[in-house]
Protein backbone atom coordinates (compact mmCIF):
# COMPACT_ATOMS: atom_id res chain seq x y z
CA UNK A 1 0.00 0.00 0.00
CA UNK A 2 1.01 3.11 -0.84
CA UNK A 3 2.54 4.99 2.32
CA UNK A 4 0.67 7.83 1.58
CA UNK A 5 -2.85 6.19 2.10
CA UNK A 6 -2.59 4.03 5.28
CA UNK A 7 -4.98 4.50 7.34
CA UNK A 8 -5.62 7.54 9.74
CA UNK A 9 -6.72 7.53 13.62
CA UNK A 10 -8.03 11.11 15.04
CA UNK A 11 -8.08 10.01 18.86
CA UNK A 12 -4.63 9.24 19.34
CA UNK A 13 -2.31 11.83 21.71
CA UNK A 14 1.72 11.45 21.37
CA UNK A 15 2.98 11.47 24.87
CA UNK A 16 3.01 15.32 26.13
CA UNK A 17 6.70 15.70 28.26
CA UNK A 18 6.50 19.22 30.54
CA UNK A 19 10.07 21.05 30.30
CA UNK A 20 8.56 24.29 32.35
CA UNK A 21 9.17 23.18 35.67
CA UNK A 22 12.36 25.76 37.24
CA UNK A 23 13.41 22.37 38.83
CA UNK A 24 14.74 21.09 35.02
CA UNK A 25 18.11 21.18 35.80
CA UNK A 26 21.14 18.62 34.87
CA UNK A 27 21.55 16.04 37.61
CA UNK A 28 18.30 16.82 39.69
CA UNK A 29 15.50 13.94 40.32
CA UNK A 30 13.03 16.45 38.12
CA UNK A 31 15.99 15.93 35.43
CA UNK A 32 15.95 12.13 35.43
CA UNK A 33 12.36 11.76 35.72
CA UNK A 34 12.15 13.85 32.32
CA UNK A 35 15.00 12.15 31.18
CA UNK A 36 13.51 8.37 31.47
CA UNK A 37 10.13 10.28 29.59
CA UNK A 38 12.05 11.68 27.00
CA UNK A 39 13.79 8.25 26.01
CA UNK A 40 10.33 6.05 25.92
CA UNK A 41 8.38 8.36 23.98
CA UNK A 42 11.17 8.35 21.63
CA UNK A 43 11.50 4.97 21.45
CA UNK A 44 7.65 4.35 21.15
CA UNK A 45 6.76 7.05 18.61
CA UNK A 46 10.50 8.84 17.74
CA UNK A 47 8.91 11.89 18.55
CA UNK A 48 6.48 13.57 21.66
CA UNK A 49 5.10 16.88 22.55
CA UNK A 50 6.79 19.13 24.93
CA UNK A 51 5.41 21.85 26.62
CA UNK A 52 7.58 24.79 27.15
CA UNK A 53 6.38 27.76 28.45
CA UNK A 54 9.38 29.79 28.40
CA UNK A 55 8.38 30.56 24.86
CA UNK A 56 5.23 32.63 25.81
CA UNK A 57 1.94 32.93 23.82
CA UNK A 58 2.74 35.98 23.03
CA UNK A 59 5.91 35.85 21.15
CA UNK A 60 4.37 32.80 19.28
CA UNK A 61 1.55 35.67 18.11
CA UNK A 62 4.32 37.31 17.55
CA UNK A 63 6.08 34.82 15.43
CA UNK A 64 2.84 34.39 13.73
CA UNK A 65 1.99 37.91 12.39
CA UNK A 66 6.01 37.76 10.61
CA UNK A 67 5.05 35.06 9.43
CA UNK A 68 2.26 36.74 7.48
CA UNK A 69 3.73 40.09 6.80
CA UNK A 70 6.79 37.42 5.30
CA UNK A 71 4.56 35.41 3.25
CA UNK A 72 2.32 38.18 1.87
CA UNK A 73 5.89 39.96 0.22
CA UNK A 74 6.06 39.54 -3.71
CA UNK A 75 7.48 36.03 -4.62
CA UNK A 76 10.41 37.95 -6.51
CA UNK A 77 11.49 39.60 -3.17
CA UNK A 78 11.01 35.80 -1.32
CA UNK A 79 13.14 34.44 -3.52
CA UNK A 80 16.05 36.69 -2.03
CA UNK A 81 16.46 34.61 0.71
CA UNK A 82 18.77 32.00 -1.03
CA UNK A 83 21.11 30.21 1.40
CA UNK A 84 25.16 29.08 0.25
CA UNK A 85 23.66 25.53 1.01
CA UNK A 86 20.98 24.05 -0.89
CA UNK A 87 17.75 24.12 0.10
CA UNK A 88 17.91 26.23 2.79
CA UNK A 89 16.52 29.34 1.09
CA UNK A 90 12.76 30.29 -0.36
CA UNK A 91 10.90 27.14 -1.77
CA UNK A 92 7.89 27.34 -3.57
CA UNK A 93 5.50 23.76 -4.53
CA UNK A 94 2.56 23.60 -5.27
CA UNK A 95 0.46 24.57 -2.21
CA UNK A 96 3.35 24.92 0.02
CA UNK A 97 6.33 27.93 0.42
CA UNK A 98 8.78 27.75 3.12
CA UNK A 99 11.67 30.42 3.90
CA UNK A 100 14.90 29.45 6.12
CA UNK A 101 16.82 30.98 8.48
CA UNK A 102 20.49 29.57 8.73
CA UNK A 103 22.16 30.38 11.99
CA UNK A 104 17.99 32.04 13.80
CA UNK A 105 20.04 32.09 16.76
CA UNK A 106 22.67 34.32 16.02
CA UNK A 107 21.42 37.74 16.05
CA UNK A 108 23.98 39.30 12.56
CA UNK A 109 22.40 36.04 10.94
CA UNK A 110 19.15 36.66 11.44
CA UNK A 111 19.76 40.53 10.27
CA UNK A 112 21.28 39.37 6.89
CA UNK A 113 17.77 37.21 6.38
CA UNK A 114 15.74 40.51 7.17
CA UNK A 115 18.01 42.36 5.14
CA UNK A 116 17.91 39.95 2.39
CA UNK A 117 14.24 40.84 2.14
CA UNK A 118 14.44 44.63 2.83
CA UNK A 119 17.35 45.73 1.70
CA UNK A 120 17.04 49.54 2.44
CA UNK A 121 16.91 48.65 6.54
CA UNK A 122 16.24 45.46 7.13
CA UNK A 123 13.46 44.74 9.40
CA UNK A 124 14.46 45.13 13.39
CA UNK A 125 10.87 43.57 14.79
CA UNK A 126 11.01 40.87 12.62
CA UNK A 127 14.81 39.78 13.46
CA UNK A 128 14.29 40.43 17.05
CA UNK A 129 11.23 38.10 17.46
CA UNK A 130 12.67 35.64 14.98
CA UNK A 131 15.85 35.28 17.00
CA UNK A 132 14.02 35.45 20.53
CA UNK A 133 12.15 32.59 19.40
CA UNK A 134 15.11 30.62 18.05
CA UNK A 135 17.20 31.12 21.28
CA UNK A 136 14.37 29.82 23.32
CA UNK A 137 13.62 26.72 20.92
CA UNK A 138 17.58 26.49 20.87
CA UNK A 139 17.42 25.85 24.96
CA UNK A 140 14.92 23.17 24.70
CA UNK A 141 16.85 21.03 21.93
CA UNK A 142 19.74 21.27 24.22
CA UNK A 143 18.26 19.72 26.69
CA UNK A 144 16.37 16.88 24.69
CA UNK A 145 20.01 16.07 23.22
CA UNK A 146 21.42 16.35 26.86
CA UNK A 147 18.78 13.87 28.00
CA UNK A 148 19.20 11.38 25.13
CA UNK A 149 22.99 10.98 25.57
CA UNK A 150 23.15 11.32 28.96
CA UNK A 151 19.82 7.96 28.62
CA UNK A 152 22.84 6.12 26.77
CA UNK A 153 25.59 6.53 28.65
CA UNK A 154 27.77 8.90 26.15
CA UNK A 155 27.56 12.32 27.80
CA UNK A 156 31.47 12.57 27.55
CA UNK A 157 30.54 13.68 23.91
CA UNK A 158 27.89 15.96 24.80
CA UNK A 159 30.15 19.75 24.22
CA UNK A 160 31.87 18.33 21.30
CA UNK A 161 28.24 17.06 19.89
CA UNK A 162 26.42 20.38 20.34
CA UNK A 163 29.35 21.95 19.22
CA UNK A 164 28.94 20.36 16.09
CA UNK A 165 25.54 21.52 14.83
CA UNK A 166 23.89 24.82 13.53
CA UNK A 167 20.53 25.84 13.53
CA UNK A 168 18.16 26.30 10.63
CA UNK A 169 14.74 27.62 11.10
CA UNK A 170 12.08 27.06 8.50
CA UNK A 171 8.66 29.09 8.31
CA UNK A 172 6.07 27.20 6.28
CA UNK A 173 2.99 28.32 4.42
CA UNK A 174 0.21 25.51 3.10
CA UNK A 175 -2.43 27.67 1.10
CA UNK A 176 -6.04 25.91 1.66
CA UNK A 177 -6.14 23.42 -1.33
CA UNK A 178 -8.70 23.76 -3.74
CA UNK A 179 -12.12 22.30 -2.60
CA UNK A 180 -12.36 18.55 -4.42
CA UNK A 181 -12.15 14.91 -3.34
CA UNK A 182 -8.65 14.95 -4.60
CA UNK A 183 -6.28 13.60 -2.16
CA UNK A 184 -2.87 14.65 -3.79
CA UNK A 185 -3.97 18.24 -4.13
CA UNK A 186 -4.75 18.47 -0.06
CA UNK A 187 -0.63 16.66 0.21
CA UNK A 188 1.07 19.74 1.55
CA UNK A 189 3.83 17.85 2.29
CA UNK A 190 4.36 14.11 1.37
CA UNK A 191 5.97 11.38 3.80
CA UNK A 192 9.72 11.77 4.87
CA UNK A 193 12.20 11.15 7.70
CA UNK A 194 14.28 14.19 8.58
CA UNK A 195 17.62 14.27 7.92
CA UNK A 196 19.18 16.02 10.50
CA UNK A 197 19.72 15.58 14.26
CA UNK A 198 16.51 17.10 16.21
CA UNK A 199 13.23 18.94 14.83
CA UNK A 200 10.79 21.06 16.57
CA UNK A 201 7.86 21.73 15.29
CA UNK A 202 5.04 23.81 16.01
CA UNK A 203 1.49 24.42 13.93
CA UNK A 204 -0.40 27.63 14.58
CA UNK A 205 -3.93 26.71 14.62
CA UNK A 206 -4.21 25.31 11.57
CA UNK A 207 -3.53 21.10 12.05
CA UNK A 208 -1.96 19.33 8.94
CA UNK A 209 0.70 17.11 10.57
CA UNK A 210 0.36 13.22 10.72
CA UNK A 211 3.46 10.90 12.38
CA UNK A 212 3.20 7.24 10.99
CA UNK A 213 3.77 5.07 14.29
CA UNK A 214 6.05 1.65 14.01
CA UNK A 215 2.45 -0.17 13.34
CA UNK A 216 2.13 1.39 10.21
CA UNK A 217 -1.16 4.44 11.43
CA UNK A 218 -0.90 7.97 10.62
CA UNK A 219 -1.47 9.54 13.52
CA UNK A 220 -2.82 13.88 13.60
CA UNK A 221 -0.47 16.12 15.80
CA UNK A 222 -2.78 17.80 17.01
CA UNK A 223 -2.32 21.65 17.44
CA UNK A 224 -1.86 22.96 20.51
CA UNK A 225 -0.95 26.76 21.90
CA UNK A 226 1.17 25.12 24.69
CA UNK A 227 3.39 22.62 23.09
CA UNK A 228 5.94 21.89 20.53
CA UNK A 229 6.62 19.02 18.49
CA UNK A 230 10.22 17.38 19.33
CA UNK A 231 11.21 15.22 16.15
CA UNK A 232 14.11 12.91 16.09
CA UNK A 233 16.00 12.81 12.79
CA UNK A 234 18.00 10.19 11.05
CA UNK A 235 21.38 11.97 11.54
CA UNK A 236 20.78 11.27 15.63
CA UNK A 237 19.38 8.45 14.53
CA UNK A 238 22.59 7.21 12.80
CA UNK A 239 24.72 8.94 15.32
CA UNK A 240 22.88 6.44 17.96
CA UNK A 241 23.22 2.94 15.75
CA UNK A 242 19.88 3.10 15.17
CA UNK A 243 19.00 3.01 19.00
CA UNK A 244 16.06 5.42 18.67
CA UNK A 245 14.05 5.58 14.83
CA UNK A 246 13.33 8.69 13.01
CA UNK A 247 9.30 8.59 12.26
CA UNK A 248 7.42 9.25 8.54
CA UNK A 249 5.53 12.00 9.12
CA UNK A 250 3.24 14.07 6.29
CA UNK A 251 1.32 17.36 6.17
CA UNK A 252 -2.09 16.90 5.12
CA UNK A 253 -4.45 20.01 4.45
CA UNK A 254 -7.63 19.01 5.48
CA UNK A 255 -8.57 22.79 6.70
CA UNK A 256 -10.13 25.88 5.10
CA UNK A 257 -7.53 27.71 6.53
CA UNK A 258 -4.35 28.70 5.38
CA UNK A 259 -1.74 27.02 7.66
CA UNK A 260 1.73 28.24 9.25
CA UNK A 261 4.16 25.94 10.83
CA UNK A 262 7.73 26.71 12.22
CA UNK A 263 10.61 24.28 12.22
CA UNK A 264 13.73 24.75 14.20
CA UNK A 265 16.34 22.34 12.77
CA UNK A 266 19.51 21.35 14.36
CA UNK A 267 22.29 20.33 11.39
CA UNK A 268 25.39 18.44 11.26
CA UNK A 269 28.32 21.28 10.42
CA UNK A 270 29.96 20.73 7.27
CA UNK A 271 33.36 18.56 7.57
CA UNK A 272 32.05 16.94 11.01
CA UNK A 273 31.83 12.81 10.67
CA UNK A 274 28.12 11.28 11.91
CA UNK A 275 29.37 7.84 13.85
CA UNK A 276 28.59 5.98 16.55
CA UNK A 277 30.64 6.11 19.81
CA UNK A 278 32.33 3.06 20.35
CA UNK A 279 29.93 2.92 23.74
CA UNK A 280 27.12 2.05 21.57
CA UNK A 281 28.11 -0.87 19.34
CA UNK A 282 28.61 -4.08 20.95
CA UNK A 283 26.90 -7.95 20.22
CA UNK A 284 23.83 -7.36 20.39
CA UNK A 285 24.06 -3.84 18.40
CA UNK A 286 26.43 -4.37 16.01
CA UNK A 287 27.49 -0.81 13.84
CA UNK A 288 24.35 -0.60 11.37
CA UNK A 289 25.86 2.66 9.83
CA UNK A 290 29.52 3.20 8.12
CA UNK A 291 30.52 6.81 9.13
CA UNK A 292 29.33 9.71 6.64
CA UNK A 293 28.41 13.46 6.12
CA UNK A 294 25.25 15.15 6.11
CA UNK A 295 26.08 17.15 3.33
CA UNK A 296 26.81 13.51 1.33
CA UNK A 297 23.63 12.57 3.02
CA UNK A 298 21.29 15.60 1.71
CA UNK A 299 23.52 15.05 -1.65
CA UNK A 300 22.41 11.38 -2.14
CA UNK A 301 18.86 11.79 -0.24
CA UNK A 302 18.23 14.41 -3.71
CA UNK A 303 19.14 12.01 -6.35
CA UNK A 304 16.81 10.29 -7.80
CA UNK A 305 18.08 6.41 -5.98
CA UNK A 306 18.01 8.82 -2.91
CA UNK A 307 14.19 10.04 -3.91
CA UNK A 308 12.81 6.55 -4.66
CA UNK A 309 13.90 4.93 -1.59
CA UNK A 310 12.22 3.87 1.35
CA UNK A 311 14.65 4.95 3.41
CA UNK A 312 17.35 7.20 2.28
CA UNK A 313 19.16 6.74 5.81
CA UNK A 314 19.52 2.93 4.65
CA UNK A 315 20.20 2.92 1.09
CA UNK A 316 23.12 5.83 1.69
CA UNK A 317 24.77 4.61 5.01
CA UNK A 318 23.80 1.13 5.89
CA UNK A 319 26.70 -1.92 6.03
O1 LIG B 1 4.79 21.90 8.46
C1 LIG B 1 4.98 20.99 9.27
O2 LIG B 1 4.33 20.89 10.32
C2 LIG B 1 6.02 19.91 8.99
C3 LIG B 1 7.22 20.36 8.26
C4 LIG B 1 8.24 19.28 8.06
O3 LIG B 1 8.01 18.13 8.31
C5 LIG B 1 9.59 19.60 7.53
O4 LIG B 1 9.84 20.76 7.17
O5 LIG B 1 10.45 18.69 7.49
FE1 LIG C 1 9.85 16.96 8.30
Amino acid sequence: MDSDSVPRSDSFQLPVIDFSDQTLKPGSSKWDEVKADVRKALEDYGCFEASFDKVSVELKKSVFEAMEELFELPIQTKQRNVSSKPFHGYLCHNIYQSLGIDDANVLEKVDDFTQQLWPDQGNKTISETIHRFSEQLVELDVMVRRMIMESFGIEKYIDEHLNSTNYLMRFMKYTSPPDDDDEETKLGLRSHTDKNIITILHQYQVGGLEVKTKDDKWIKVKPSQDSVLIMLGDSLCALLNGRLPSPYHRVIMMSKKTRYSTGLFSIPKTGVIIDSPEELVDEEHPRIFKPFEYKDFIHFFHTEAGRRAQSALHAFAAL
